[in-house]
């Protein structure tokens, strides 16, 4: 099979580097600095499961030089989606697959409406890594695992084509029945303190003992499930405790990737996670008092990130 890994970062680079490292047939998208380390210097993977390096990967910023491939793993940040769904279709063949592994509930949709929705699969990447320099990802933390499925639910031959393909490299794969009630679990997990995080400046360690930041995360869970309910999606109904448990089991010093982004003057998914709890919110008319607050309490630094406010 051939595969392309569209955002070479933490997620993007650590799956598509397991797969490159076990002889697959794969091409990188990246860009910047990361792009021209990748080019000279290869793409080093430093990771609790064994470090590897791969000395010339194929890596490029121009799909068109890549051409058709059997399977697109989407690992860009949530903004860049609907930019790099448009640039990604030189890489679509007839039977092409498109996976996301952004967090956040709406990556799957926007590739949908301009791939189509048949090739689309939703999926969800249990991993913490990120880009320790121009070059090198750096995987810390627990077993990486990815969750895959279909949208509508199920089992199908490409989706076990392509789980055993990840398996034959040494990645844990599981499908769940429904990928995308699994989708909007996670993100009942990431924004019910990745928000909160980036405001307090404190790991999930401190979050989750002191009493006010602990009643924060239940509110913005439970704003969270009922959004969720709205829009249809059947989370187990006893989502919240199951959470709390999965939160309580964490590393402390553990901080999110929106909280990590905001403090070192990133942009941010800010908008993909507790924006988007309000705006879906919005849709379905459902109260989400605390995610609004916490938006707005990031906006500015948010803006000042991207250039558009200076203080
Ligand atoms: N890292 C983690 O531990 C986890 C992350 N996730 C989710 O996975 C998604 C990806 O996160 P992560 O891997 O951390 O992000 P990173 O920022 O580490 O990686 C994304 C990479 O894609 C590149 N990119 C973006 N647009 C393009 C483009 N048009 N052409 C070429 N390269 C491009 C970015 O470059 P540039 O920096 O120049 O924009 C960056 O190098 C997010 O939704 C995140 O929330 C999910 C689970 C865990
Ligand atoms: C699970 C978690 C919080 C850790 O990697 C994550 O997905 C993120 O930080 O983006």
């Amino acid at each position: 099979m051939k595969i392309a890994v569209y955002g070479s970062g933490g997620v993007g680079g650590y799956f598509g580097g397991r797969l490159a490292s076990t002889g697959q047939d794969v091409a990188f998208i990246a860009r910047g600095d990361h792009l021209k380390a990748m080019r000279q210097k290869g793409l080093a993977v430093e990771s609790i499961n064994g470090d590897f390096h791969m000395a010339s990967p194929t890596v490029t910023d121009d799909p068109q030089t890549i051409g058709p491939v059997d399977v697109v793993l989407v690992a860009v940040k949530s903004w860049q989606v609907p930019e790099v769904a448009l640039a990604m279709r030189p890489l679509m063949g007839p039977d092409t697959l498109v996976v996301s592994l952004l967090n956040g509930v709406e990556a799957v949709g926007q590739l949908s409406a301009v791939l189509g929705q048949d090739r689309v699969l939703g999926g969800v990447a249990k991993i913490f890594s990120f880009i320790g320099k121009p070059g090198l990802i750096r995987h810390i933390g627990h077993e990486p695992t990815l969750m895959l499925g279909e949208q509508g639910g199920g089992s199908s031959k490409r989706l076990d084509r392509l789980a055993e393909l990840l398996e034959m490299a040494g990645v844990v794969v599981e499908c769940p029945a429904a990928i995308m009630v699994e989708i909007w679990k996670k993100f009942l997990f990431t924004t019910g303190w990745g928000g909160l995080g980036a405001i307090s400046r404190a790991p999930i360690g401190v979050l989750r003992e002191e009493p006010a930041t602990r009643s924060v995360i239940q509110a913005c869970m439970l704003e969270t499930e009922a959004v969720a309910r709205a829009a249809g999606i059947s989370l187990p109904a006893d989502i919240i405790g199951r959470t709390w448990a999965f939160i309580n089991g964490l590393e402390p010093a553990g901080t999110s990737s929106l909280q990590r982004d905001i403090a070192a003057g990133r942009p941010s998914e800010l908008d993909a996670w507790n924006g988007a709890v309000v705006r879906i919110g919005q849709h379905y008319a459902v109260a989400t008092p605390t995610h609004d607050l916490i938006v707005s309490a990031l906006t500015p630094l948010e803006r000042r990130a991207r250039g558009e406010l200076n203080f």
